[in-house]
């Protein structure tokens, strides 16, 4: 199986006007960064690939995920994950339990146990599973986050501005986590920026996205 995102002649219109298009595929592993001014699309085209795209705008093209198409799928049926910059854990919940959430159904108790405490390890916070949310460091609460959306098996990643809210060593260090991990699980990766600092780490194609009509 070819492991890749293909955005394929993808447009995406408002009032029947085009607004931004896009046509390229990011291989496993790969990070493809998307820049442009503020208003641009660039959050907009997320929610086409993830299949939230908000009923004021049209999409157009394809995309395929692994080579299949998944374009008309619900949104529940596309396993993609997605890191916002305020990924938000579930304050009356434990560490584990946020965890849990993401993960999809099926197996013993003891067996989903194990799945949490192994995605612990992972991100380095191991026996932090009874942990109230409340009671980690941004960066812990940045890489439960990461976790949480890695549990939930995604074979795509999108960023929207996911390290922009850390400071600078720890956004180094989470951006790098997030980087490795998708190397390692051969997911391809498009993350949305600002930031030149972060799209020269991800060391992949950048591509500048401009207005093509103010619509
Ligand atoms: N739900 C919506 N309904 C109508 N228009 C919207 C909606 N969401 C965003 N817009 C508009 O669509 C355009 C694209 O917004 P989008 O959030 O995708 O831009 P962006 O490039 O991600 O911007 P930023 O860099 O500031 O986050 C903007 O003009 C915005 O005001």
């Amino acid at each position: 199986m070819n492991k890749s995102l293909t955005l394929q002649d993808v447009c995406i219109l408002k009032d029947g006007v085009p607004l931004i298009e896009v046509n390229h595929t990011i291989q496993a592993g790969e990070v493809l960064t998307i820049m442009g001014p503020s208003g641009v699309g660039k959050s907009t085209l997320l929610s086409f690939i993830t299949g939230t795209l908000p009923s004021a705008f049209l999409g157009t093209g394809q995309i395929l995920l692994d080579s299949a198409d998944i374009t008309q799928k619900p949104p529940h049926a596309r396993p993609i994950g997605i890191l916002f910059q305020d990924d938000l854990l579930f304050p009356h919940m434990s560490v584990g339990a946020n965890l849990a959430f993401g993960m999809p159904p099926g197996g013993s108790k003891t067996e989903r146990r194990a799945k949490i405490d192994a995605g612990l390890r992972d991100v380095d916070l191991e026996g932090f599973a009874d942990r109230d949310p409340a009671t980690l460091s941004g960066g812990q609460k940045a890489r439960v986050a990461l976790m949480r959306m890695l549990l939930s098996n995604p074979r795509a990643l999108l960023l929207d501005e996911a390290f922009s809210r850390l400071d600078a060593d720890l956004r180094t260090q989470v951006r790098d986590l997030v980087f490795k991990t998708a190397r390692e699980r051969e997911l391809p990766v498009l993350m949305v920026t600002h930031d030149a600092e972060d799209a020269n780490a991800a060391g992949g194609k950048i591509i500048e996205l401009r207005t093509l009509s103010k619509a």
